[in-house]
């Protein structure tokens, strides 16, 4: 598809000096110390602020803090997994702050900002019986730690094959994984994030945010896969036995 840029291009673009992909993102290693620290301290916080809340008080605004701490995690590892297992790519950008700037953090503020709209003024009104919050709660919280657990863990496994741009030609190094969490499902790395981001909008007990959260990650991830799978069948022989063999397993994509 001609909308996805050559990856050079998209690399060459993200490093210019001249044209920050957000206001402060940082241009050295120092930056990326930097943000790794304030990833830190926001997680920390947001630790510290869940389980007070959830210790002293029942207000259910712990899941607030818990939204932002999910949130440090997430990026936090996108970066370390990158750094630790496909080291010659880490850069300002693995840690994923930067792609879809500003409707990433659009949508981040929104799920906030209806977090704590519903919870503050429509604490008394419940549309639904107690024990239906629970299960979608318990629910959210599996999504959010399984979702980021086989989005880590296929980034690890991937290693130097993996890279947070499509690539177009193969490198060297690229091999085609088909086993492992690659043998159970085709794209682990997206399905982690499509459920992670649905649960965290389940345990925010966010219902507009939740519909907004799954058609776009929905159709982010079908249009990806599309265009990833196209250039993998260039570069593999292999990719089509393995598309017919191995599922998705994200729903509405084969
Ligand atoms: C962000 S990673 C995502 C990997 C995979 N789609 C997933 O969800 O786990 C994108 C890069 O992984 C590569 N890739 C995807 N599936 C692969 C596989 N089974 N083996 C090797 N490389 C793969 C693609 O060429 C692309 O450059």
């Amino acid at each position: 598809m001609e909308h996805w840029p050559d990856s050079d291009a998209l690399q060459s673009a993200r490093i210019s000096p001249d044209k920050p992909y957000f206001p402060g993102q940082p241009k050295s290693l120092e930056g990326i110390a930097l943000r790794s620290f304030w990833l830190g301290i926001a997680l920390a916080l947001s630790a510290v602020a869940t389980f007070s809340t959830l210790l002293f008080s029942s207000s259910p605004l712990w899941r607030l803090p818990f939204f932002w701490g999910a949130l440090s995690t997430f990026h936090f590892l996108e970066f370390w997994t990158t750094a630790k297992y496909n080291t010659r790519q880490a850069n300002i950008d693995s840690f994923l702050l930067t792609a879809n700037w500003p409707l990433y953090a659009i949508a981040h503020a929104s799920a906030s900002i209806e977090c704590l709209l519903t919870k503050l003024l429509w604490t008394s009104r419940s549309w639904a019986p107690l024990y239906i919050g629970h299960i979608l709660l318990l629910l959210g919280l599996m999504l959010v730690f399984i979702g980021q657990l086989i989005r880590a863990t296929s980034m690890m496994q991937l290693g130097t094959s993996f890279n947070h741009i499509v690539q177009h030609k193969k490198n060297d190094d690229h091999v085609l994984m088909t086993t492992g969490i690659y043998g159970v499902m085709r794209h682990p790395s997206y399905f982690g994030f499509f459920w992670w981001g649905i649960g965290t909008q389940l345990v925010l007990g966010n219902p507009i945010c939740f519909l907004g959260y799954t058609i776009v990650l929905w159709k982010f991830f079908s249009g990806r896969i599309k265009v990833e799978e196209k250039f993998l069948a260039k570069m593999f022989d292999d990719y089509v036995e393995y598309k017919k063999r191995v599922p998705t397993r994200i729903p509405f994509i084969p």
